[in-house]
């Protein structure tokens, strides 16, 4: 049997200007924001997309522009991990929070699962959003590496 992961590898240019999700659980929503206020001149130079609560709440409380999906428990993290799946998002900012388990924590393994594969940058807390958002790449297009969508289902149709 063949090994259950894609064999090849292609590549992706992630552009210049950054589509950026921002998601906080809301134990992680003030954290968040603290964070984004720090970052907000870099941020306005990007695209931003997140659910809806977190979304609203940059939006509302920082003037910044913020595409506002479906919230979390509504599923807002599929359909972030959809745009992830579509090559439609560069990198994921994402304040989980590990002393809340939540009833859609399904759907946030999933996201994470998703940026996995796909090898979005991903930061967990403001730290590693710190150490993401001032990188040089940030600011340029960049090419990453990717599973190769095409080679993977031709080999499972010719094999
Ligand atoms: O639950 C979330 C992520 O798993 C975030 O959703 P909200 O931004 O709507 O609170």
């Amino acid at each position: 049997m063949s090994e259950q992961r894609p064999g090849q590898q292609t590549t992706r240019t992630l552009p210049r200007r950054k589509r950026i999700a921002l998601i906080a659980h809301d134990g992680k929503k003030d954290e968040l924001l603290v964070w984004a206020r720090r970052w907000q001149d870099t941020l306005a130079d990007h695209q931003l997309v997140g659910t809806g609560t977190t979304a609203k709440r940059v939006s509302k409380e920082l003037g910044l522009e913020v595409e506002g999906l479906m919230s979390g428990p509504l599923g807002g993290d599929q359909q972030i991990g959809a745009r992830i799946t579509e090559q439609g998002l560069d990198l994921l900012i994402f304040f989980w929070d590990p002393f809340a388990p939540m009833p859609h924590d399904p759907d946030v393994k999933a996201l994470l699962r998703l940026a996995a594969l796909w090898n979005i940058p991903v930061a967990c807390n403001a730290a590693s959003a710190d150490f993401l958002i001032s990188s040089p790449y940030v600011g340029e297009a960049f090419d990453i590496g990717i599973p190769d969508a095409g080679g993977w289902v031709s080999a499972r149709v010719d094999n």
